[in-house]
């Protein structure tokens, strides 16, 4: 196939003979099938199931998932077989959307209620493509354009191209889909996005290469200032968090960095449902940045920041902390990690042995020690 043979590699899927979807039409959909098709490793196969009901799926063995989604488990690979769907709208935010299932469902129109058009790719058990939205043109064009007027049902797929934007960050979204996508803002939809979700995509899109490309096209779309109002971000801030992606820094770090220059992230974190420890790493990482530039070798103020980091019981946090800070300002973490070792190695137990008789005086002799021990 010509196609194929642009991308560079047939695609097969290995054709066992499978008793549970014999006689089935299935297709292997979405994200697998984009993966294949650029070449990268394949995560986890969606399926889609057409022209079966559910009863039919579970006389084979099929397990529902449960919920008011028609998608059923594999009976041995426990991979996802949906049930072709179209789905309609009927209230605001994630809730509100009625299933269409049934024997009348063709591919094409599951496909159509899709995100993107290179999400909506399907492939046979025996590799043949279905791409009746120009998927595979986009892939090759490197372009995000989503697939019908059915992309405004779910906000959160606002999110989702932002994230796609950071992995695929040699992508372009269309104008079309850019116009769409600050339609659906400015009407308020990305306002009843249910926070968890909203954490789920932004998390994984500091997680991916670029994460500045996610930013950028929620900015783009108008969508930021209403998922994160306060978060105060500028081109400088983006270099960095894409320096951070390079360097590899785990995502409480990426966090923390993007966070750096907003007035509260405690309150920006709270909205986000921030995972705790990406908002601790956002405070203190705010601290850092103001306290370690004041500290020189002053053994004092060296001691307050090991302190307020809580460096001596979470050493690899403090080590993240410091190379996070590193982005922005000038830090030797070395020097850093040497201090925290130093005040580690003060033996406050032999301390405390020698002040058997008055123990009030252990507090102000530990201190004194570590003090002694950052001595330039
Ligand atoms: N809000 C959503 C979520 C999913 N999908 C469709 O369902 C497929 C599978 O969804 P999911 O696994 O969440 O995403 P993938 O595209 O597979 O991407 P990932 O690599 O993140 O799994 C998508 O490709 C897309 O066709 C969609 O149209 N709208
Ligand atoms: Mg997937």
């Amino acid at each position: 196939m010509e196609i194929n043979a642009f991308f560079g590699e047939a695609v097969q899927e290995s054709r066992r003979d499978d008793p549970a979807t014999e006689g089935l039409e299935v297709y292997v959909v979405g994200g697998a099938v984009r993966d294949a098709l650029l070449g990268l490793p394949a995560g986890d196969r969606d399926w889609v199931v057409v022209g079966a009901t559910p009863e039919q799926m579970s006389a084979r063995g099929f397990v529902p998932v449960g919920g008011d989604f028609p998608v059923f488990l594999h009976p041995v690979t426990r991979e996802e077989y949906a049930l072709a769907r179209t789905e309609r709208k009927s209230g605001r935010g994630y809730k509100g959307f009625t299933f269409h299932t049934g024997a009348d469902v063709t591919l094409e129109d599951d496909l159509g209620r899709r995100d993107l058009t290179i999400n909506a790719i399907a492939r046979t058990p025996d590799g043949q493509l279905v791409d009746p939205y120009g998927g595979q043109a986009d892939l090759r064009a490197r372009r995000f354009r989503h697939v019908g007027a059915a992309f405004a049902e779910d906000p959160v797929r606002i999110l989702r191209l932002a994230r796609f934007a950071a992995r695929f960050h040699d992508f372009t979204v269309v104008p079309e889909t850019l116009e769409l996508c600050r339609r659906m803002a400015a009407d308020g939809e990305v306002d009843a996005l249910v926070p968890e979700r909203v954490w789920r995509e932004l998390s994984r899109g500091l997680m991916q290469e670029r994460p500045s490309r996610m930013l950028q096209v929620l900015a783009d779309t108008d969508a930021l200032s209403r998922i994160a109002p306060g978060l105060a971000v500028d081109g400088k801030l983006l270099d960095i968090l894409d320096e951070a992606a390079d360097a590899g820094l785990p995502l409480a770090s990426r966090y923390a960095l993007l966070c750096s220059d907003s007035a509260d992230p405690a309150g920006l974190g709270k909205r986000l449902r921030a995972s705790n420890d990406c908002n601790d790493m956002a405070r203190l990482l705010q601290q850092v940045l103001a306290d370690l530039p004041r500290a020189g070798k002053d053994p004092e103020r060296v001691l307050a920041l090991l302190e307020r980091t809580d460096a001596l019981r979470k050493p690899e946090r403090f080590e993240q902390l410091l190379h996070a800070a590193r982005r922005r300002i000038p830090v030797d973490v070395d020097d850093w990690l040497a201090a925290r070792d130093a005040v580690k190695a003060v033996d406050a137990g032999a301390i405390a042995a020698r002040h058997a008789g008055q123990p009030e005086g252990i507090r102000e002799a530990v201190r004194a020690a570590r003090l002694a021990a950052l001595a330039p």
